[in-house]
């Protein structure tokens, strides 16, 4: 296989990057990169991969593998939608189908109750949009918190005030009840001993962490204790979602970093989160005891419990894909990870079944 592709980070198309966050880092007066000024270039690559995760998007709703109208008022006006490789949308879609899956499952449970869910990296993810079109916010109300890079959230804020379609619907969600909240916040900060508060977060309710691509760029140890900034601080019950890369040490993962790496992409928590298994071990350790779950893509897609007979005959019937192979592959490096607490999210996912398989045991006997 010459190249491999990535789920989320795949740039073949014809829509270029945006560029966020101004230039690259300057020289400095001896011809060096400061220090300073290396670690903002390093921020701005990972700040791009929105780009990728959202050009992404946009080629899967394109093509019909998603229904989602929002994508397109986030993207700028002008610039053509890529086409991505039909593993890249197939890919896109179950993620996105699983994740939609136990959100929904979570905002079902107790209906009555108000529920708060905060989305780390959210960059310019639309599920607030998608999810109060679908009514299923429309109950009880919940506080919606939406964090990234200053630059990402700027320039989302930007689009959903001046897009009528996203201003719409926020206004409607707030008048109803819901709160929608873009917080400007690096991640890493929330790590500080006097850590920035985010704002309207409510240490009362029910919470739901998102992490889709995200706390992965953070070194492991960081992205543990963002996790304990939201241990420490909700009071109430509390679960997380994940979705990122796995299994780096056969061939297909080395080259997955590998073409990772010469974008200047380093997955840091990659090695740590290795397996399906070290997905379920940290949501125990970060005190999500009340269950963990973990399956990889190709699982998910495979299982009727995620992806529906007819759903699955409506989406193979998009695009002919003959790299069965090669979706296998990489689909079984991608991973959806959940643990909870609390008697909310038990009733909302402890009937979905995300413990060991025998395939997986088999898949992750290889080491570093
Ligand atoms: C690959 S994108 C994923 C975006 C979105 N979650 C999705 O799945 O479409 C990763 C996002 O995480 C954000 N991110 C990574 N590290 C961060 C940090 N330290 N603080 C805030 N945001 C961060 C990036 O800016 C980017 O928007």
């Amino acid at each position: 296989m010459a190249t491999i592709p990535n789920l989320n980070t795949l740039r073949s198309g014809r829509g270029g990057p945006r560029r966020r966050g101004g230039g690259r880092g300057g020289l400095s007066s001896d011809g060096e990169l400061d220090e300073r000024e290396s670690e903002a270039a390093r921020d701005r690559v990972v700040q791009q991969t929105d780009n990728d995760a959202s050009s992404s998007r946009l080629s899967a709703i394109e093509l019909g593998y998603l229904d989602d109208e929002f994508s397109q008022q986030l993207w700028p006006q002008g610039q053509n939608v890529p086409k991505r490789y039909p593993i890249i949308n197939r890919g896109t879609y179950v993620r996105t189908k699983a994740v939609d899956k136990l959100v929904a499952l979570f905002l079902e449970s107790e209906p009555q109750q108000r529920k708060q869910i905060v989305s780390l990296g959210a960059g310019s993810d639309t599920r607030f949009f998608r999810f109060w079109k679908q009514g299923l916010l429309h109950s009880s109300g919940v506080n919606y918190h939406e964090l990234d890079f200053e630059a990402n959230v700027n320039q989302k804020r930007h689009m959903t005030r001046t897009s009528p379609g996203l201003s719409d619907h926020v206004k409607q969600a707030e008048k109803a009840g819901s709160l929608y909240s873009l917080h400007a916040i690096d991640l890493r900060d929330l790590t500080k001993k006097s850590p920035p508060p985010v704002p309207g977060l409510d240490p009362e309710l029910p919470t739901l962490i998102l992490s889709e691509c995200c706390l992965c760029y953070l070194p492991p140890d960081l992205a543990s204790s963002v996790l304990q900034y939201f241990t420490m601080n909700i009071k109430s019950s509390l679960a997380m979602i994940v979705y990122e890369p796995i299994r780096p040490f056969d061939a297909f993962g080395k080259t997955m970093v590998s073409n990772l790496a010469s974008r200047g992409i380093h997955l840091q928590t990659l090695k740590r989160y290795s397996s399906l298994e070290a997905q379920r071990q940290r949501m125990r350790l970060a005190g999500l005891k009340g269950g963990q779950g973990a399956r990889d893509v190709y699982d998910l897609w495979e299982s009727d419990v995620w992806v529906p007979g007819d759903e699955r005959r409506r989406v193979e019937g998009l695009e002919w894909l003959d790299e069965v192979e090669e979706w296998q592959l990489l689909a079984s490096h991608y991973c959806v990870a959940w643990g909870w607490t609390g008697e909310i999210f038990e009733k909302a996912w402890g009937m979905l079944e995300g413990g060991q398989t025998a395939a997986e045991t088999k898949h992750d006997d290889m080491g570093p």
